[in-house]
């Protein structure tokens, strides 16, 4: 069994799937010990090892159904600052008009603890950790085919049209970046995807 944790990175264009495979990784880790400990970033637990999905900083406004402190904290321009100031995210990054960090308290005490840490970041702020913790998973979630990557985006009818054409230039960018990554996983199928996800992180 794999006792020791490790910090993986998930990056891919927006509108790939990566929330959708983090829900359904979420299914299939609690599903075999019942429900997750009540804690916002717990995914569930592979064999005894915890796995963990950190929640971000933003200062983007919450989309409709968004939780404060379970999908984002949603944060001010000068909280955020603050944040950078005080040197307490482990990366950050610009992305399509707001700005997007980790906490990194959390994350280095999970990991201290013996569990995986999941990141879901742009490329920015996937390069960061890299830098900063050669030894993270470096993964790249990619879309079937781009045609398909723009059917999601508008499918999923969160962004006005600026939004989505921001959110498609940056995707040509992070895609020819996939071979940065250790392994790139490509989202046909949200149930194939996330258990790939999970055999990665349990070391295989
Ligand atoms: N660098 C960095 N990127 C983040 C962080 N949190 C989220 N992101 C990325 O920011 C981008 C935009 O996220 P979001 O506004 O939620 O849009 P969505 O990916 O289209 O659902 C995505 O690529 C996320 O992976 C973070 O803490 N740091
Ligand atoms: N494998 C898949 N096949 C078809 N549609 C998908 C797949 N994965 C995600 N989607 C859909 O694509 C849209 C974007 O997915 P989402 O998880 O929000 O992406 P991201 O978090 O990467 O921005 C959503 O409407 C979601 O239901």
């Amino acid at each position: 069994m794999h006792t020791s944790g490790r910090l993986v990175v998930l990056t891919g264009p927006s509108g790939v799937g990566k929330g959708s495979v983090m829900a359904k990784m979420r299914t299939l880790l609690s599903s075999a010990t019942g429900p997750a400990p009540h804690d916002h970033a717990s995914v569930g637990t592979i064999g005894d090892m915890p796995v963990w999905l950190s929640v971000s900083a933003t200062t983007r406004r919450p989309r409709p159904g968004e939780v404060h402190g379970r999908h984002y904290y949603f944060l001010s321009d000068a909280e955020f600052d603050a944040l950078v100031e005080r040197g307490e995210l482990l990366e950050w990054a610009a992305f399509a008009g707001n700005r997007y960090g980790t906490p990194r308290a959390p994350v280095e005490s999970r990991l201290a603890e013996g569990g995986s840490v999941l990141l879901e970041i742009e490329l920015a702020g996937a390069r960061q950790v890299k830098a900063a913790m050669p030894e993270a998973l470096m993964v790249f979630l990619a879309p079937p085919s781009r045609d398909e990557l723009r059917r999601r985006l508008i499918g999923r009818g969160t962004e006005d049209d600026d939004a989505v054409q921001a959110r498609l230039a940056q995707a040509d960018v992070e895609i020819s970046a996939a071979d940065e990554f250790d392994v790139t996983i490509v989202n046909d199928d949200v149930t194939q995807a996330a258990l790939r996800l999970v055999d990665l992180i349990a070391g295989h």
